[in-house]
């Protein structure tokens, strides 16, 4: 059997009396877009602060590419490759979506360009760049500074930004927030291009992207996972479909 890149084991976390997360049990595979949906306070982003390393847990334990990493901080999460879009990358809004990215290669990449001279070294970090870019969809507007770009195409540069920093696992907290239909379209296709070249765990109410995207689905109901099967049995599960009862119309 394929061993998970990330394990939840029995995770929780507690504000006085309410219980947020409640031994959440989870397994992500390598190369999955596993999505974590759930009714509106359900525990999702304490969930993701708890697996990214911003908010300790009460209990549990979370396991990554074969390491207990429950003790460690967020950046040392990072380091070993548990990435969080949209946290970890800060857009230079003065600088082109080229050298954006550009910077990401180099800090990811340490004194490895160091080798080349000047003029070689910026070829080889901008080509590099321009690989993420592509892979994002963004490699026409290369030269744009980024504080221009539309709201979706920044989301764009930010997941390029993240994959520059070679990450095993992306965890993208709903990346389609704030994005008009247009704008969300683009996103989603950007996911479905990055999907099997890396394992993702995606936060999203959008249910149509949801379901399009994913290849597993947990449903998170007042902090526990209910259920976790592929997008079209947790469409059919009844008891996801009455956790849903009242809230917009999902599954
Ligand atoms: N720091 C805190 N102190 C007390 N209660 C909290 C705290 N953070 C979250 N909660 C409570 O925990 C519950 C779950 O919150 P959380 O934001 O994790 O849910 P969610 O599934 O992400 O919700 P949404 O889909 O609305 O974003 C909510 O009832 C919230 O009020």
């Amino acid at each position: 059997m394929t061993e998970p890149l990330l394990e939840l084991r029995g995770l929780r976390k507690a504000y006085g009396a309410i219980v947020v997360t409640d031994d959440v049990n989870l397994s992500v595979l390598p190369g999955e877009l596993h999505a974590i949906i759930g009714p509106n306070g359900a525990g999702k982003t304490t969930l993701i602060h708890q697996i990214s390393g911003t908010l300790s847990s009460d209990s549990g334990r979370v396991l990554f590419d074969g390491e207990d990493i429950t003790h460690l901080p967020m950046h040392g999460r990072v380091l070993r490759g548990l990435a969080r879009s949209f946290q970890i990358t800060s857009i230079l809004p003065a600088f082109s979506a080229l050298e954006n990215v550009a910077l990401a290669v180099q800090a990811r990449s340490g004194s490895s360009f160091r080798f080349f001279g000047d003029a070689a070294q910026e070829k080889a970090l901008n080509e590099a760049a321009m690989e993420y870019l592509s892979m994002v969809g963004l490699a026409p507007r290369a030269r744009v500074a980024a504080g221009l770009l539309s709201h979706g195409e920044k989301r764009q540069l930010e997941l390029a930004v993240g994959l520059a920093t070679q990450p095993k696992l992306l965890l993208l907290d709903e990346p389609l927030a704030g994005t008009g239909h247009e704008e969300s379209l683009r996103v989603v296709e950007t996911l479905q291009r990055l999907k099997g070249r890396i394992t993702i765990v995606l936060i999203e109410h959008d249910m149509d992207a949801v379901f399009s995207l994913a290849d597993r689905v947990s449903v998170l109901v007042y902090g526990r996972v209910i259920a976790t099967d592929s997008p079209e049995s947790i469409r059919a599960n009844e008891e996801v479909r009455a956790a849903y009862l009242g809230e917009e119309e999902v599954v």
